[in-house]
């Protein structure tokens, strides 16, 4: 797979005044990562952990203290006008449409800008009305938009050029259960039919979980994890734990094999049983369990990934 991001010892230094005197901050630290066409990567970590410098380095517009990268083949900050034509950039909380124009006319706009043909201008506004269902405020200046139909509109005049690399800053921030979920869907749909190269920094898990494979953490400047999901939440000792409905109650179900009990309720007629992934399976535990009473229905719950990013946070202080 040909490489859309290669950073390598990526780092940005600012200088901050402190009072009188002058503090450096290391807001990225010695980076050095790969990013594959068509991969769907999570950018993760705290406020100021510097995923924002970071996407700024990708597309050039702030330049690296030292280390390299490059963006689609290209150096980022040289070749930003090239560049402008391969990558598409949604930021949740900044609107790249023209506040008192149609969303239509946005698009014309942003259709020029990039030069496209008028039968592909035609071609793709079409699949993004239809895939982002836009069709009923396309006439509607984009300042009367709510903010669920501002940001497909905003994700479509990003998308407008077909840009290999989409760039989504908290794409979700905002939004409402039905709204995230659309989005997501289209982002799923867009990158499956395009291929489409997917970099996404978001503090909602949900945005993770459903639209990522690949997971990077970075914790003050520097990357601390880069794999995916269950992958993350063994870092962090996740645990995943099994629910079982008894048709007796029974009493507590302490000592089954690389499983801890957690709680019993209705006379332990339900009882919950967290276990560790690396050193059993919840087949074991379940199999284990049956032969001790009789199950009738049960759950297996993975780790909640916000719980796991906080837990690896907390172990780094
Ligand atoms: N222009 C700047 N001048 C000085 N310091 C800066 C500048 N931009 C960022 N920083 C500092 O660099 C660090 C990383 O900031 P950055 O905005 O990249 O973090 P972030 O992970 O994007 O945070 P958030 O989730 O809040 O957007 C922070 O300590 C921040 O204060």
């Amino acid at each position: 797979m040909s490489a859309i991001v290669e950073a390598e010892g990526l780092t940005r230094q600012f200088t901050v005044r402190d009072g009188a005197r002058r503090r450096r901050v290391l807001a990225v630290d010695d980076l050095t990562t790969r990013i594959s066409a068509g991969e769907a990567v999570g950018y993760i970590g705290a406020n100021g952990a510097g995923k924002s410098t970071t996407i700024k380095m990708l597309t050039g517009i702030l330049v690296p203290t030292s280390g390299t990268v490059t963006t689609c083949g290209l150096r980022p900050v040289k070749d930003r006008r090239r560049l402008a034509r391969e990558v598409g950039v949604v930021f949740g909380q900044r609107s790249q449409l023209w506040w008192d124009l149609p969303v239509r006319e946005s698009f014309r706009i942003l259709a020029a800008i990039h030069t496209l043909s008028a039968a592909a201008e035609r071609a793709r506004t079409e699949e993004l009305v239809e895939r982002l269902e836009l069709a009923g405020f396309l006439a509607v200046p984009v300042r009367q938009l709510s903010l669920g139909q501002r940001m497909r509109a905003e994700v479509a005049a990003a998308l407008l050029h077909s840009p290999r690399l989409v760039i989504l800053d908290e794409p979700t921030i905002g939004l409402d259960v039905l709204s995230k979920q659309r989005l997501r869907e289209f982002l799923v749909a867009e990158r499956r039919a395009h291929g489409t190269t997917l970099l996404l920094t978001t503090h909602d898990m949900g945005d993770v979980e459903r639209l990522c494979d690949r997971v990077l953490l970075i914790d003050h400047g520097r990357l601390v994890y880069d794999g995916d999901l269950a992958g993350l939440s063994r870092t962090a000792g996740a645990e995943r734990v099994l629910t079982v409905d008894l048709t007796a109650p029974s009493a507590d179900l302490t000592g089954i094999p690389a499983a801890r009990h957690l709680s019993s309720e209705a006379n332990g007629l339900r009882q919950r049983l967290a276990f560790d992934a690396e050193s059993t399976t919840a087949a074991r535990v379940f199999a284990a369990v049956a032969e001790r009473a009789e199950v009738v229905d049960f759950t297996v719950e993975e780790p909640d990934i916000e719980d796991v990013v906080r837990r690896i946070y907390a172990a780094r202080r």
